[in-house]
């Protein structure tokens, strides 16, 4: 089936032991980003200088471009214990408090999806963040009151795929806010180079420039790409090469520029059912039977990106090249400009 393809997040067991093989362990062995490696580096060497704990850092984009990974390093880089947890873990302040007070000093807490967390806890959090310290309330009613807690310094660092849906006090107080970018082909032509090596896979380069342009801007799609190409060549007989690639590619229904399913749904609803736009995100989601969430932080970015949809205050419009794509003539009324 196509749709472990299709999917941007990690959905076995056996692609997150997969992932976690081939995740770079430093800054130097992480690919690409080259803005944001010199930004954490610099944060990272002056918070050592001064034996002190790294200021916190925010991590934004879409899924799959390496939050986890960089979250991982800057503990790695810094010798510091690791705390990994999420939003949807956290529901209650009281979840997040129980966190907090058993932290050691130094210790990085990565917070996966923060913009998921219970409200409660993104105000105890604030504090927390600001002066190591929260209220942990006692009691209800008249009788409430709270009771101070220090806390060990510690480093948060948060990851979202929605940036725009944190409040501002919290994001205000991350020190540093990463914007992870998709990744050029070349850069992950030299992720799939490293993976192919770390996993003894014989595949030739040319093959590995093929999937690395067809990987939707994204190392973990372009790891699990390689997979299904080695396991072509593997079921075949033949050499992992270009052919086995397109062969591959073509049945999991990955297109000539990395478009899967989803994306090309997305695209021909815009394009057939709306007449190329503008069309609200909520009609467009119910349109193609996805979450407004996903489409929104996982299928839009990269077709904005590719110059084949754009957001207008109206609403999303395809472009002339999303038309092309599809092999359909564009319209010749407004959105033509576009
Ligand atoms: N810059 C990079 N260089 C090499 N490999 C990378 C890089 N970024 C990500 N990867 C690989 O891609 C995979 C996915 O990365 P990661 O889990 O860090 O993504 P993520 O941004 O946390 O995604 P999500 O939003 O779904 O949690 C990892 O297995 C890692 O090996
Ligand atoms: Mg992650």
């Amino acid at each position: 089936m196509s749709d472990e393809v299709r999917r941007v997040t990690p959905e076995s067991d056996a692609e997150l032991a997969f992932e976690g093989a081939l995740r770079p362990q430093s800054l130097g062995e992480f690919v690409g980003q080259h803005k944001v490696r010199r930004q954490l580096q610099l944060l990272l060497e002056a918070a050592a200088l001064q034996s002190r704990t790294p200021d916190h850092i925010l991590l934004a984009g879409p899924p799959g471009l390496g939050k986890t990974t960089l979250a991982m390093i800057v503990a790695h880089e810094g010798q510091r214990p690791l705390r990994m947890t999420s939003g949807p873990a956290i529901q209650h302040a009281g979840d997040l408090a129980a966190v907090l007070s058993s932290l050691v000093p130094g210790e990085v807490l990565f917070i996966d999806e923060i913009h998921r967390m219970a409200r409660s806890a993104e105000e105890m959090l604030y504090l927390a963040m600001e002066d190591f310290r929260v209220d942990i309330m006692v009691g209800k009613g008249a009788g409430a009151t709270s009771i101070p807690l220090e806390l060990a310094p510690f480093t948060l660092v948060g990851a979202t795929t929605r940036a725009g849906l944190l409040p501002n006090p919290l994001r205000d107080r991350f020190g540093f806010t990463a914007h992870l970018e998709f990744y050029e082909p070349e850069e992950l032509h030299q992720v799939l180079v490293r993976a192919a090596r770390l996993l003894t896979l014989a595949i030739d380069d040319d093959a590995l420039g093929e999937i690395a342009r067809r990987s939707r801007g994204t190392p973990r799609i372009a790891n699990r790409l390689l997979r299904r190409v080695r396991d072509y060549a593997l079921v075949h007989g033949g050499a992992a090469d270009r052919t086995a690639v397109r062969a591959a590619l073509e049945l999991y229904d990955v297109d000539e520029q990395g478009l899967d399913r989803l994306d090309r749904a997305v695209l021909s609803a815009v394009v057939e059912r709306f007449d190329g736009g503008p069309v609200g995100l909520s009609t467009l989601a119910v349109s193609v039977g996805e979450e407004a969430e996903t489409i929104e932080a996982v299928v839009e970015p990269f077709l904005v990106r590719s110059g084949l949809l754009s957001r207008t205050p109206r609403g999303r419009v395809a472009t002339v090249r999303a038309w092309q794509h599809l092999g359909l003539a564009p319209r010749t009324t407004v959105g033509d400009d576009l």
